[in-house]
């Protein structure tokens, strides 16, 4: 198996009054890292945090901050990411006219960068983009609200990035739980985005687990 399974909590379903307390709590769950969906009430009709927070919770956690940006400008920021402890800074493609010159300042700034594409936006367009990033994240809702229902017509964008990259870090968001996770790992994603399903289930540890299986699964039966 080429890639390796990351479970990424989305902090969207988190306490974020305790948002230290709960990055720390997910970790020891087992997560590999953490999905900050910053949203900035433009590209999405919901508000959510910017760099203050993850400044913030920086002083508390060590683990990958995932920062997945459903901005209208993630031009705009980079570097504030950048400076308060962002690990990687996923943007829009449908947000940007230059992909190839944010990826450049995105890891100029010292980040890793992902591309993320809406469920109306064809996967094609990030082919292109693909050498030049660390990860590529399928939407599998329309950004803005945790607790949509999961769209499996998107696993085929999965599925086709898988054949075309079989090393690629191939994120999903939206909807993933132990429900929905076997279809999502047998298209071939491997960074798997779940908030309501950690954070609501009776046992998050074990539902990490769940998810963590089911990717390593797949590979086993390659
Ligand atoms: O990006 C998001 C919404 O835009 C969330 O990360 C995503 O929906 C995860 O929440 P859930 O697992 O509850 O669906």
């Amino acid at each position: 198996m080429p890639y390796q399974a990351k479970i990424n909590p989305s902090m969207l379903s988190s306490d974020f009054a305790y948002l230290g307390d709960e990055a720390k709590r997910m970790v020891g769950c087992g997560a590999d890292c953490l999905h900050m969906d910053v949203m900035d009430g433009h590209f999405v009709p919901n508000i959510t945090l910017g760099a203050p927070i993850i400044k913030c919770l920086r002083k508390h956690t060590d683990v990958f901050l995932d920062c997945h940006m459903m901005v209208s400008n993630p031009e705009q920021w980079v570097d504030d990411f950048a400076k308060a402890g962002a690990s990687l800074y996923c943007f829009h493609i449908e947000a940007t006219k230059d992909a190839p010159a944010l990826i450049d300042k995105i890891h100029a700034a010292g980040m890793k960068a992902g591309v993320a594409v809406k469920p109306g936006t064809p996967v094609e367009v990030v082919f292109d983009l693909v050498p030049k990033v660390e990860q590529i994240l399928i939407m599998t809702v329309e950004p803005g609200f945790g607790g949509q229902k999961f769209m499996e017509d998107m696993l085929p964008k999965v599925a086709i990035l898988r054949e075309k990259f079989p090393d690629l870090d191939i994120e999903v968001d939206g909807g993933l739980s132990a429900e929905t996770i076997d279809k999502a790992a047998a298209a071939g994603a491997n960074v798997i985005v779940a908030g309501t399903g950690v954070f609501h289930a009776p046992d998050p540890s074990e539902a990490i687990q769940i998810l963590r299986d089911s990717v390593n699964r797949r590979g086993k039966k390659e």
